[in-house]
């Protein structure tokens, strides 16, 4: 079976394109500023894909971009601006960032309250410590949950490797699955033998960024994969870190790339955005009262 993120993507577009209709109803109009500094091709896809579904559900979608000489003070000075414009629901700071900008300064720049990626400490320390408060969580692994869970394929139990170390996908990855009831073996790019641990999964999420690391015969047979690559083959083709062809008549389900997993990253941003909105009202309401 292939997961078809871009068609549960599109399912979920009708209830949100609602929701915000009904915001709006109520004079409330949810705004997402998406911050890029620089000119990196991969960057410019993501953040135009961001802005088209924005856009399609009636979302305000600010896409700032600045050169890539931009300064990590400038940028501090730009996040200070959005923090404070009360119109503005999310912030997202598009990464990698140039490297005179240091990330972690950055995402603790941004107001907790408009944290639309997840990404400050106690957004991740919510997650890690099982939380059942609502807190946003990174877009691309809270999406795989959503995939998952529409197709009815419940983590419990089940043995979920996860390879690859990132603070955006991998870990954040491990610690949902985790709190779903896997059991949860993190592996990255210095684990040996990483067959050995990856043939073991019935969940296998790949988050490394090198093209086709895992062949077919890495997979457990029945095992659901899900790939998260968003790499170049020699011939400049967009593959992911799955080697698709042998691994699909091995997975009981996989997901494509492209298709899979960036169409859902994208859903989750739009649905955190409008649960930001809805909290900012809630406390504009306690306040009036
Ligand atoms: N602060 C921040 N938050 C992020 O959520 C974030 C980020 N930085 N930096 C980079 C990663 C990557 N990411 C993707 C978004 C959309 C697609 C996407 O639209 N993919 C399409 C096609 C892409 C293509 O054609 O190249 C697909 O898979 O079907 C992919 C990847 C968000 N990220």
């Amino acid at each position: 079976m292939i997961i078809n993120g871009k068609k549960i993507s599109n399912e979920l577009d009708a209830s949100m394109k609602k929701e915000v209709l009904s915001l709006k109803a109520k004079g409330i109009e949810p705004k997402l500023v998406v911050i890029l500094v620089g000119d990196d091709p991969a960057s410019q896809i993501y953040v135009r894909n961001k802005h088209r579904k924005a856009i399609k559900l009636g979302i305000k979608s600010i896409v700032d971009r600045r050169s890539k000489t931009f300064s990590q003070n400038e940028l501090l000075d730009l996040i200070d601006t959005y923090n404070r414009d009360e119109s503005v629901h999310g912030i997202l700071v598009q990464l990698p960032l140039p490297k005179q900008i240091d990330e972690t300064a950055i995402i603790r720049a941004i107001a907790a309250a408009k944290d639309v990626d997840g990404f400050r400490p106690e957004n991740v320390g919510k997650l890690f410590a099982n939380s059942k408060e609502h807190y946003p969580v990174s877009c691309t692994p809270k999406g795989i949950m959503t995939m998952l869970d529409y197709y009815h394929i419940d983590p419990k139990g089940q043995h979920a490797v996860i390879v690859g170390d990132s603070n955006i996908v991998g870990r954040p990855m491990g610690a949902l699955l985790l709190n779903a009831g896997a059991t949860v073996t993190y592996t990255h790019i210095l684990t040996k033998n990483l067959s050995e641990f990856t043939r073991t999964a019935d969940i296998l999420v790949v988050a490394t960024g090198v093209a086709h690391l895992i062949k077919g015969s890495d997979v457990k047979p029945g095992a659901t994969v899900i790939d998260v690559g968003m790499d170049r083959d020699e011939n400049g083709k967009l593959v992911g870190d799955v080697d698709f062809e042998a691994a699909q008549h091995v997975a009981g389900a996989i997901t494509p790339v492209p298709g899979g997993v960036g169409p859902m990253t994208i859903t989750t941003l739009m649905q955190q955005t409008l649960e930001l909105t809805k909290a900012a009202n809630r406390r504009q309401l306690q306040t009036v009262r």
